[in-house]
């Protein structure tokens, strides 16, 4: 029995733990701040449930084989009354996380070669503790190498799509310069689609192009191609519609993951001075909002 210890029953987390825990060879646990009594998932091939362990006091926590953080990136160090508890000597801690520096979030709370870093697409919505909707087909991505590797295989009697690639780099920044446009709807609280004209579409265009040039400086290889994406859903994004996560954590006063999804692209531009105006403006402008829900 492999044992899996899932800190963060959120959208991610709520979600990962009820597929994992379909496969009996799985023995899930789930780490809580906000108790809750089942894990219910609308899934886009019909509703699964799970009742998984959970518990809500680090002290109870015993060394898994495997730790999945599925926090929010600025509860990082939230998580180390878990981690210490959980992650013995052979536990792999995987960190499933948007952004760009998984590895460097928590090399401080346990041992940097323990770390798979888990770039994640999968749209879900927690609409209460325990009850979630999972929006779309889910894909993972890894990196290659015997951890990445066996973390993909725990993925395999479940319905996500869990893949170690050889340049994980790029994974990780094609999906940051894919959402990197999702700062724009986040700060204006409306779709850019009815409202595109030339001047919309440069600052998503800047937005966009600023994540990948920082993204390639960084080692990536983003296509042209997925520039073009980005800016096109961000044109054609409806009336009401919400860009994913961090949109709808701003829409429903919660905090938001500004420094690793737009942030990080402002302080590594300025590591290879690389210019980034149009994301250090609307970083800016969405710390500046007032909001006591911006995370540094
Ligand atoms: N939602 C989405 O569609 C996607 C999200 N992501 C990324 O995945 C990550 C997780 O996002 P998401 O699931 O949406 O976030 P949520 O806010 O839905 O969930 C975060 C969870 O972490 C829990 N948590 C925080 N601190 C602790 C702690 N110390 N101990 C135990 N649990 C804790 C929260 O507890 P509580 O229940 O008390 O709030 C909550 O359950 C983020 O980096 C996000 O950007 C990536 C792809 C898609
Ligand atoms: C856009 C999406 C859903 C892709 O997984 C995402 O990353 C988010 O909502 O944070």
């Amino acid at each position: 029995m492999t044992t899996i210890a899932i800190i963060g029953p959120g959208a991610i987390g709520g979600t990962l733990a009820a597929w994992l825990a379909q496969d009996p060879a799985l023995a899930v646990t789930v780490c809580a701040r906000t108790p809750f009594d089942g894990l219910r998932v609308e899934t886009p091939e019909g509703v699964i449930t799970a009742q998984p362990d959970i518990l809500s006091d680090p002290s109870q926590a015993q060394v898994v084989d495997w730790v999945l953080v599925c926090t929010k990136t600025y509860d990082a160090e939230a998580t180390r009354p878990w981690l210490e508890g959980l992650a013995g000597p052979q536990t792999r801690v995987a960190i499933v996380q948007n952004g760009v520096e998984h590895v460097q979030l928590f090399a401080h709370l346990v041992p940097a070669q323990t770390i798979v870093p888990v770039m994640i697409n999968l749209p879900a919505v927690r609409n209460a503790p325990g009850q979630i909707v999972q929006h779309r087909h889910g894909i993972i991505a890894v990196p290659a190498g015997p951890n990445g590797e066996a973390f993909a295989a725990l993925f395999d009697k479940t319905e996500i799509e869990a893949t170690a690639h050889e340049d994980f780099t790029s994974q990780l920044w094609i999906k940051l310069t894919t959402n990197s446009q999702s700062i724009v709807p986040t700060l204006t609280l409306r779709a850019p689609g009815p409202v595109w004209n030339e001047a919309l579409e440069n600052i998503v265009r800047g937005v966009v192009e600023e994540c990948a040039a920082v993204g390639r400086a960084e080692g990536a290889t983003i296509p042209q191609s997925v520039i073009d994406a980005a800016i096109a859903a961000s044109m054609t994004m409806r009336e009401g519609a919400v860009s994913g996560s961090f949109h709808a954590d701003r829409l429903a006063g919660h905090r938001l993951e500004v420094d690793a999804r737009n942030g990080v692209i402002v302080r590594l531009g300025r590591k290879h001075g690389i210019p980034t105006p149009m994301n250090g403006v609307l970083v800016t402008l969405l710390e500046a909002s007032g909001s006591p829900w911006i995370s540094k």
